[in-house]
Order: C-alpha cells, then sequence, then structure tokens
C-alpha cells in the first residue's frame, strides 16, 4: 500500500502517524508516539481500529533524548510490512517569514530552517533531525515541512510588529505564532461540527505542555497569544509565557545570569514547573494537595482568562469557544474554571456535559457556544503533503 509517513517531534515527545493514500484524502492506519523522552520513555502505538500495535516502556537512560526516540521509532517502524514509503510530512514549528504555507524539502531549505533553531530551541532541533536522517536513507522520497507558523501569516502587519524600530521587524523581529496546524485543523473540523458559527468570531485554546490561544474571524487567524518565539503568550508546562523584557534585562545586568542562563529558566524551568516547584504536568499538579499547586494553577486560569478578554477584543466580541490540546481535551476541571471566566462574555457551561467530555459544553442559553474539539495535528500535515506531492 502507498503511504504517507507523518513525524510531529516535540520537546518531550516523537509522535507519529502511517497515512494511506487512498485517494484524494489520506486514511489514518497507524498512531503511535513515544512520550516521556528522559523521564518515562513509552512507545505505543495502534491501528486504526485501536488494536494496540506495540507497547514498549523504557528506563529513562535508554530513550533519553530525541535521537534515541528516533532510533526505536525507526527500529519498530522497519518490522511493518506492506506500507510502500511515498512521502515524509513533519512538523517543523519555525518557518520564520517568508513560509506561508507547507514546502518540499531541499538541502537549502534545511539550511535556511536550521537558522531559526535559536528561535525554537525546543523544537526546531528535534524537528530537523529526523529530517536529516530520512534524507540519507531515503533520499528519493520526498519530505515536506509543515510550519506551526504558517497559518498565522495573514495576520495585518501593525498586528505581527513589536512597537521597536521598523527596521528590526524588516530583519524579522516580529510577531511568528505557533500551533498553526492545530489551529488550521480546528477550523476545518468547525464547518463539520458548527457550520452555522464556522465563519464567525471564535477563540480556539490549544492546552498542552505548550499552550496559546488563536482568535478565528471567517475560518483565519487574526491574532493570537505567541510571538517570535513560543515563549509569549500564556504561562506552559516549563515556559514562563508573557513577560515584561525589563526582567531579562535585571537578570543579565544585576543577577550576572548569562544568555543561556536565562532561556534555561524561561524555556526549561518556569510555567507551572517553575511556580509550582513540583511538575510541569497539568495532571500532576490537579492531584496535588500541596498550596504551591493550587497557586499555579489559579495563575494559569488567570492567565487564561485575560488572554481570552484581548482575543475577544481583537474579533470584536466571541460567538464560540473552543478547547482542544493535552489539558483542553482532557481536563474538565480546568475548562470549567476557564469557562467561569467567560461568563462576563456570555459564556455558560452545561456541567454535566463537561464532565462527559461531550462536544458541545455550553448551556442551551448560553450566548457563547463552547466546544471541546480534539486536536489532530498530524492529520493536517497528511493532507499537506499529498496535496503538495501530487501537484508537484
Ligand atoms: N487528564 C489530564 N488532565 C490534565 N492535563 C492533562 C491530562 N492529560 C494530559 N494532560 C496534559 O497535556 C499535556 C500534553 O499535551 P499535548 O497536547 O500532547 O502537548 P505537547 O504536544 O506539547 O506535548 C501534558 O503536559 C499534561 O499536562
Ligand atoms: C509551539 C509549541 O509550543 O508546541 P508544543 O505545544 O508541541 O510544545
Ligand atoms: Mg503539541
Amino acid at each position: 500500500m502507498d503511504a504517507i509517513l507523518v513525524i510531529n517531534a516535540g520537546s518531550s515527545s516523537l509522535k507519529f502517524q502511517i497515512f494511506e493514500m487512498a485517494d484524494a484524502s489520506p486514511r489514518r492506519c497507524i498512531r503511535g508516539q513515544i512520550d516521556g523522552i528522559g523521564t518515562r520513555p513509552h512507545l505505543l502505538a495502534s491501528a486504526a481500529d485501536g488494536t494496540v500495535l506495540v507497547d514498549r516502556r523504557y528506563t529513562p537512560d535508554v530513550v533519553d533524548h530525541l535521537p534515541a526516540a528516533i532510533a526505536e521509532t525507526r527500529a519498530w517502524l522497519q518490522t511493518l510490512e506492506g506500507f510502500t514509503l511515498r512521502a515524509i510530512g513533519h512538523r517543523v514549528v519555525h518557518g520564520g517569514p517568508d513560509h506561508a504555507k507547507p514546502i518540499l524539502i531541499n538541502h537549502d531549505i534545511l539550511d535556511t530552517l536550521a537558522t531559526f533553531q535559536e528561535l525554537a530551541p525546543l523544537h526546531q532541533p528535534n524537528n530537523l533531525a529526523p529530517i536529516r536522517l530520512a534524507m540519507e536513507i531515503n533520499p528519493d522520497v520526498p519530505q515536506v515541512a509543515c510550519f506551526d507558523t504558517a497559518f498565522h501569516r495573514g495576520h495585518a502587519p501593525h498586528t505581527d510588529c513589536y512597537a521597536l524600530p521598523s527596521t528590526y521587524f524588516e530583519h524579522g523581529v516580529r510577531r511568528y505564532g505557533f500551533h498553526g496546524l492545530s489551529y488550521e485543523y480546528i477550523a476545518d473540523r468547525l464547518t463539520e461540527v458548527a457550520p452555522g458559527i464556522a465563519d464567525g468570531r471564535i477563540v480556539v485554546a490549544h492546552l498542552g505542555s505548550g499552550a496559546s490561544m488563536c482568535a478565528l474571524k471567517e475560518a483565519r487567524s487574526v491574532e493570537t497569544t505567541m510571538g517570535f518565539t513560543a515563549l509569549d503568550g500564556l504561562p506552559m508546562s516549563t515556559r514562563s509565557g508573557q513577560m515584561d523584557p525589563g526582567v531579562v534585562l535585571y537578570l543579565i545586568d544585576q543577577k550576572g545570569m548569562t544568555a543561556a542562563e536565562v532561556a534555561d529558566l524561561l524555556y526549561r524551568s518556569s510555567g507551572l514547573k517553575g511556580l509550582s516547584g513540583i511538575s510541569g504536568d497539568m495532571r500532576d499538579l490537579l492531584v496535588s494537595a500541596d498550596a504551591r499547586a493550587a497557586f499555579a494553577i489559579d495563575h494559569f486560569v488567570h492567565r487564561c482568562g485575560l488572554s481570552v478578554g484581548m482575543l475577544a477584543a481583537a474579533l470584536g466580541g466571541l460567538d464560540a469557544f473552543v478547547f482542544t490540546a493535552g489539558v483542553g481535551e482532557n481536563s474538565a476541571q480546568i475548562r470549567a474554571r476557564i469557562s467561569e471566566r467567560l461568563a462576563w462574555l456570555g459564556a455558560e457551561l452545561d456541567p454535566a456535559a463537561n464532565e462527559a467530555g461531550a462536544t458541545l459544553i455550553s448551556a442551551p442559553a448560553s450566548r457563547v457556544a463552547l466546544y471541546v474539539l480534539p486536536t489532530d495535528e498530524e492529520l493536517m500535515i497528511a493532507r499537506h503533503t499529498l496535496a503538495l506531492i501530487t501537484t508537484s
């Protein structure tokens, strides 16, 4: 069977899927991931009907970084029979200013994408490593890069700039936005789930290990909370979110920290993990009796509430709000707490529907519809990859 392999390499996980190139739309055959890289590595993959194909746990020293996860995944993929690899689609977090669409990868493109590594240190090196490997092993198989930043490239320049002298914008210091593949998928999904409001004023909250929100109008991104890097906006699992840049100057000038130490603080030791001192995993905080866990959650919910207000202002009102990604899809408690913050906009939760994990979780009288929609970045990548290789 002709197949597309999709790879979504993240900071702590390697997600992969295999799709059959059946006709115009890709058909999912296998979905898997290694998560907990370096902490509690776990390879789990299943067929489209849910049959578990592999379920393997490793000690942290065996799968301690992404290259080890790639090697394990590759070894397992090689045991599969019946697939003829026709293309590989990759999530690449940073596409810089010029990529508003997915692109076929060649060596020059790869070199350009490598220049954005410092702008996405938790992701870009992990995104590019499997591309390089596949170029060596399967040089004849086309590879497609699908960018997290691309979906936001239609923003008006006055929303994408920082208030710096304009030469900085021209040199690429601008608000790129991320999680675009997830938002693009949700925008499309809304046309099926809620055709009456899919073109309306919608805020989507992608709340995972990385977290951001996006304002959609007519199914296009008009604003988002992340900026030049995936540090901006909401507090995340280990990232700080929005901060006064004066803090960075203070840490370097007054506290003698190096740029590398500040980067490590903001990317790896802040957010829920830093505030709680316990964990960056929302599941750990929700079951903890420690007051610091509750404090970190209070901060997260507070910042989410503020961001919805900002994005609703960008849209001139709010018709619907969507929860997605790890926290948004799985935690009824966090959804309930954020929904409370939307009451002033006319949102009213249906607690039973929320607890049941229904698709529509707002009360019938709610002026703002509340949805839970599982995201599918890999399907979005497969669609783009198929479209690109069949037209080029
Ligand atoms: N039941 C749950 N309750 C709360 N948080 C959850 C739950 N399940 C998963 N999560 C959170 O989701 C996060 C992972 O989400 P995901 O969208 O896969 O993020 P990423 O792609 O950034 O790794 C984990 O850090 C975890 O905190
Ligand atoms: C951009 C980003 O933060 O991605 P993730 O949520 O996968 O870490
Ligand atoms: Mg993710």
